[in-house]
């Protein structure tokens, strides 16, 4: 493979209706919504949105699968998180924009998307400084305006195009991506002995020879994306040596490795630690994606591997990947998207 793809779009999905809660109760009144969906990788609790909001001043009821919310007027407050959770910083910057006084949220994820939201917001008439480091501050305004903004590009689609070309060899140049936004996962696959040029907005990686073994930790921002987690282990199933391979962020997060073992992997899974054994070639088989990202890892895998792979459960990669098969078919894989039962 040897192409350009543009890193243009955010494709990330957004699993669940509780993203909602924050800007409806920013907006005053009451809402009813279901408990969170997603992908099922844990539990995903919602303890931090909850308790956060509360301290903002709204009033939750939790029955039957359905959290009913209220609130006056929500009031700035002082919110340290337990973890840095991505969603629970971003629904509560989303809460205190329109409360009246100021809101301290401390321990803050840093992701990028935290702080692109929060530019979004601010370009929309918000007061948030801070975002991006673990001390969020924000100044409720009474209101905020209409707003053009663009956000910024995957970087989860963009490492998951590096895992691809870390799998099946090539060169692909990925216009329009952001390398401060991958520093570990351009380090990771550099230690893998993929390389990886960056020149201004275009990253361009060369997977020449069989990766090599590498260790994978993931943590919250900046340490290794948790949703790179699985595309990475799949090119490592075929790298030279033994990787080790810890998930940390979230408990359940190993779906794929059976699938992977369908495919001729050898990797064993201790709790939150995989140990992944490379083989010299996976064979294309019939695998089912359980989640997102794992079933991204399948199609990882199935690039690498000798023969026809075929893999379902599409619904799960079509949360977080605009068009996987097109995205495929122009890194110039032989690929068909077929639906049953249509
Ligand atoms: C739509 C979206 O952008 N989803 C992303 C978001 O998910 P999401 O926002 O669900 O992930 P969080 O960052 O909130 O979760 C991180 C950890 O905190 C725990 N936790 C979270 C909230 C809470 O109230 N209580 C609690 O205990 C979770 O169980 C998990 O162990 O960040 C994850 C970590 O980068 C990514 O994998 C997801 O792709
Ligand atoms: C887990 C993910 O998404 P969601 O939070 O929507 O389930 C993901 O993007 O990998």
């Amino acid at each position: 493979m040897r192409t350009s793809i543009a890193c243009g779009r955010l494709s990330r999905s957004m699993g669940s209706s509780i993203f909602l809660m924050g800007p409806l109760m920013a907006r005053c009144g009451e809402v009813t919504v279901s408990k969170p969906g997603g992908c099922v990788i844990g539990q995903r609790p919602i303890d931090f949105h909850l308790r956060g909001l509360r301290a903002l001043g709204a009033r939750i009821e939790e029955s039957h699968g359905l959290i009913r919310c209220q609130a006056k007027r929500l009031v700035g407050t002082h919110i340290v998180l337990d973890f840095p959770s991505v969603g629970a910083t971003e629904n509560l910057l989303m809460a205190a924009v329109l409360a009246d006084g100021t809101t301290v949220i401390e321990n803050a994820a840093r992701e990028p998307e935290v702080e692109d939201l929060a530019n979004f917001l601010n370009a929309a008439g918000a007061s948030i400084r801070g975002a991006g480091s673990a001390r969020i501050e924000v100044r409720g305004r009474s209101e905020l305006a209409e707003t053009s903004y663009q956000v910024i590009p995957d970087r989860i689609v963009a490492g998951t195009v590096m895992a691809m070309v870390a799998a099946a060899g090539g060169e692909v140049r990925l216009v329009g991506a952001r390398a401060d936004h991958l520093g570990v996962v351009l380090q990771k696959l550099r230690d893998a002995g993929v390389r990886a040029e960056v020149d201004h907005d275009i990253i361009t990686v060369i997977g020449e020879e069989t990766p090599t073994a590498i260790d994978i930790r993931t943590a919250p921002y900046p340490g290794f994306p948790t949703d790179l987690q699985a595309p990475f282990m799949a090119f490592l199933t075929i790298a030279k040596g033994t990787s080790i391979v810890q998930e940390s962020v979230f408990e359940a997060r190993f779906k794929h490795v059976d699938e992977l073992v369908r495919m001729g992997a050898n990797v064993s899974v201790d709790l939150r630690t995989a140990i992944v054994r490379g083989v010299p070639r996976l064979s294309g088989a019939r695998v089912a994606a359980a989640d997102l990202r794992g079933g991204a890892a399948l199609v990882v895998a199935g690039l690498a591997a000798h023969g026809f792979t075929e893999v379902e459960g599409l619904q799960h990669i079509d949360r977080g990947y605009e068009d996987m098969a097109a995205l495929l078919r122009t890194l110039g894989a032989r690929v068909s998207r077929v639906s049953r039962g249509e």
